[in-house]
């Protein structure tokens, strides 16, 4: 099946009632008159990558349970199933990590790219910015084969902990650390960050969001990959806009928002008062809520587990005290519940990460998503283009 049907999809689930067109002179032709803003609730494409199913709570990853893979699996033998559509046997999974391994040095020149970045520019502007420039680096950046795009997509995944690693030392005065062969991936990014590798309860924690943040169906980001790929662009650009859509505070941004408001609360008692305050100023609290789950999000049990362990392991129990006061406040006053981005605020302000770092951990996983889904769109392609329907004037002459 593909997008380009005219009329609105109708193989939706729980597809909200349409609007219609104002105008019926100016409007579209009958019909595709019906207007699903946002895209809400319409079936664009099918997807062998993932399944969100809201009414059961489930999440799987071409098949398999998410909170299973979290707790089983590490995030190379995630990325490869994400890609080949199947968990890497041993000798697989040794080929792989070992091209992993090879490309994650930064080339000098795109070190001097990242070092000509303003410090003063948010993480993900960095991270953006690098994706852009490793494309201009490719001498097959046009080139869409199946095999030349994993070899890609394999790239970004391995490079992306060295760029945000390094971006994070500079911020903070420090020199780049080199990659350490020896480390999977997320040991390896936690060394180049911090200079050593933290307790196996960190590292667990980590590398468990890194499972949980790697693909969500046709999430905004996600979507805007596949857009540009869809008009036969290359996969860094594709990627590039994925960064850009991933930045918002209503998707991924949300993570670095929820830490703020945390430490805004900054007392336990103070969660309540400050809800409330939130609530009648009409405003989104950061963390909560969902366009597809309306009844709690399925990676967020996990995520709160990594959380409470982190936190009992450091002995620093303040954050997870504000979350269950917002989270039960959230639920008898809205019944709106936590997404993923609530427990991985806090967990990485644990972990020792800076705020404005959130977003990029997020990308570091999310790439995987993203660019199993640029070679899902480029296999079987149809130029994603919806229609609008007209609101503005009539038509009229331009004064003489
Ligand atoms: C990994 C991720 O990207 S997960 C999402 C991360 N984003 C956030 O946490 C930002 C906060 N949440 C939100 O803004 C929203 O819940 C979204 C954007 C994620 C989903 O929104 P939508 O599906 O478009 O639902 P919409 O925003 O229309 O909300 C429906 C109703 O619930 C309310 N609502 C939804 N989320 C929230 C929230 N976080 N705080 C307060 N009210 C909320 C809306 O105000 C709206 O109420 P109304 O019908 O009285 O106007
Ligand atoms: O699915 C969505 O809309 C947002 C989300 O949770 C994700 O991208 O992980």
């Amino acid at each position: 099946m593909t997008g380009n049907t005219a009329a609105p999809n109708t193989a939706a689930t729980n597809t909200p009632a349409p609007k219609t067109a104002a105008s019926s002179t100016t409007g579209p032709k009958a019909g595709t008159d019906a207007i699903y803003k946002g895209l809400a609730g319409v079936v664009v494409d099918t997807t062998a990558i993932s399944k969100v199913v809201p009414e059961t709570n489930t999440l799987t990853y071409r098949g398999y349970p998410v909170p299973e893979l979290a707790e089983k699996c590490s995030m190379e033998q995630v990325a490869y199933l994400l890609w080949h559509g199947e968990l890497p046997n041993d000798l697989q999974l040794e080929q792989f990590s070992q091209r992993e391994r090879a490309a994650r040095r930064l080339d000098r020149s795109a070190q001097s790219v990242l070092a000509r970045t303003p410090e003063t520019c948010h993480p993900m502007d960095v991270v953006r910015t690098m994706i852009s420039y490793l494309g201009t680096e490719d001498p097959d950046e046009d080139l869409s084969t199946t095999e030349l795009l994993l070899a890609k997509s394999q790239r970004m995944f391995a490079v992306l902990p060295t760029i945000v690693a390094a971006d994070l030392r500079r911020r903070r005065g420090l020199e780049p650390i080199a990659p350490h062969h020896g480390l999977g991936y997320a040991e390896n990014f936690l060394y180049m960050c911090f200079g050593e590798v933290p307790d196996e309860v960190i590292v667990r924690a980590f590398a468990k969001s890194m499972v949980l943040y790697a693909e969500h169906s046709f999430n905004a980001s996600t979507f805007a990959a596949r857009v540009v790929t869809s008009t036969g662009s290359d996969i860094y650009s594709a990627v590039t806009a994925a960064i850009g859509a991933l930045k918002g505070p209503l998707h991924g941004g949300a993570n670095e928002a929820v830490m703020h408001d945390m430490i805004e609360i900054d007392r336990p008692e103070r969660a309540r008062g400050w809800l409330e305050e939130k609530l009648t100023a009409k405003e989104k609290v950061m963390g909560f809520g969902h366009r597809v789950y309306k009844r709690g999000d399925s990676r967020v049990p996990t995520m709160y587990q990594a959380l409470r362990e982190v936190s009992e392991h450091l002995g620093e129990t303040k954050w997870l005290k504000i979350y269950a006061e917002l989270e039960d406040e959230m639920a008898s006053r809205t019944g709106i519940r936590p997404n993923l981005d609530f427990p991985t605020g806090p967990a990485y302000y644990l972990m020792g990460f800076d705020i404005p770092m959130f977003t990029p951990l997020f990308v570091m996983s999310r790439v995987t998503g993203w660019t199993a889904h640029i070679i899902e769109q480029t296999e079987s392609n149809a130029l994603i283009r919806p229609l609008s329907a007209y609101s503005g004037p009539q038509q009229r002459s331009v004064p003489a």
